[in-house]
Parts: structure tokens; sequence; C-alpha cells
């Protein structure tokens, strides 16, 4: 479960979102909303990675603030536009994530495999296009054993085929108990793909969710 409690957060003085209280029990949720409505805003607060004010919670024990390093051990994030330093090579960005996140050995294999990344794995990143960057960055947040996967725009540069893939990884994430992925994106999900998908509306500075 996903608990956030008196949550403000602002730019310069400007409110940009708040939220009194929300809770979301596990599953696949779609944060949807307009250009600047605060998607990546609130996927970045929970994902521990952007101050605020107020408290996030995981697993009704595990506080952001007060446990910062347990906290980000149960939260994965992949941006929406990712970056990483040039001379890495995928497998030793892979290894350093698994090294951070305590991964279970010989877990990147499956991700590597199915998303077919095998042949340009060990290649220094900076080789990568775009898409194949993106692949690299949904590896990584399926690494560890997080409670909690926040995709910021998942779909962006994702080639046709590829997407079946994500979607089962998701799936296969989201049959463990009380785990969920939250994902932004401009686009709808395919509901054959995502049949339970739920949505997360950010309007007018606030979230509205209808269980
Ligand atoms: N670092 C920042 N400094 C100042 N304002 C910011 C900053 N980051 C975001 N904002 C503002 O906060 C608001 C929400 O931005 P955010 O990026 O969360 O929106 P979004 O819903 O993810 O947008 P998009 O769909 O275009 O990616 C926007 O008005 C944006 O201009």
């Amino acid at each position: 479960m996903l608990q956030i409690d008196q949550f403000r957060k602002t730019y310069n003085n400007q409110l940009v979102l708040q939220i009194d209280s929300l809770a979301i029990s596990g599953g696949v949720y779609w944060v949807r909303g307009q250009n600047g409505s605060g998607k990546s805003t609130l996927l970045k607060a929970i994902a521990g990675i952007l101050p605020f004010q107020g408290d996030i919670i995981l697993n009704q024990r595990v506080h952001s603030k007060k446990q910062p390093v347990a906290y980000r051990k149960l939260v994965n994030f992949a941006e929406a536009e990712p970056i990483f330093p040039e001379f890495l090579t995928g497998i030793e960005l892979i290894e350093l994530f698994k090294s951070a996140k305590k991964a279970p050995h010989q877990q990147e294999a499956f991700y590597v495999e199915t998303m077919q990344m095998t042949s340009y794995v060990n290649q220094p990143v900076r080789t990568y296009s775009s898409g194949m960057l993106k692949k690299l960055s949904l590896v990584l947040a399926f690494l560890g054993q997080p409670t909690c996967i926040l995709l910021d725009e998942p779909l962006t540069t994702l080639d046709a085929d590829s997407l079946p893939i994500l979607y089962s990884w998701i799936d296969r994430f989201c049959h463990q108990p009380e785990t969920m992925v939250l994902l932004s994106s401009h686009q709808a999900f395919e509901g054959a793909l995502l049949p339970t998908v739920r949505e997360l509306l950010v309007e007018n500075a606030t979230i509205r969710y209808k269980p």
C-alpha cells in the first residue's frame, strides 16, 4: 500500500500539487493529466528524489522521510528521458543498480533477454539510440525487490514490438502481493494487455482517484 498524507509541492512559491490524503493498494495505475499538470512531480516525489511537504508511506510502515534508505529500496523510478554516464556499458549500469538495490543474482537475465538487448548490453551507452536507452531504463526499474515501480512516460520511444514485453513484465510484477506500478502516459494502455489498470487523474493541482 502507498499512502500520501498532507502532501504539498511548490516551485518558487507556486503550488503545483496538493494531496490531503490518498491511499492506494497493489495494482497498476495510470497517472493521467495534461501537460504541466504535475504527473512527473508526483512520480519524482514518490520516488524520493524531490523535496516536498508531508509524508509518503509504503507498506504501512516505511516513511519516505524518517526511513529514507529503507524507503528508497522499495521504490524504483524510470525517468521519462533517461540520461546515463555515456562511458558506462549497459551491463555496468545494471551491475551498479543491482548492487545498490541488493538485487538477486542473475535477476537481470530475464529482462535483458526478453527485451532482446543481449546484442548491445555490453556496448557503452553513448552508442545507444533513444529507444535502446529507454529499454535499459526500464530494465533498471525492475531490479531489486521493490514494492513500487514508477515509470514516467514508459511508452515514449519504445517500438511497438516492445510494448507487449513491458506489459508482461508489469503483469508479472503485480502478481506479487501488494506490489504496484504507477505509469504516466499521454496515451491509453491497451485493455487486453493491462485489463486491471486504474486511473489517477492529476487535475487542478490535486489527484482524483475513484477506487
Ligand atoms: N524544477 C522546476 N522548477 C519550476 N517549475 C517546475 C519545475 N518542474 C516542474 N515545474 C512546473 O510544475 C508544473 C508540473 O510539472 P510536471 O513536469 O510535473 O508536469 P507533467 O504533468 O509531468 O507535464 P508533462 O506531461 O508535460 O510532462 C508545471 O507547471 C511545470 O512548469
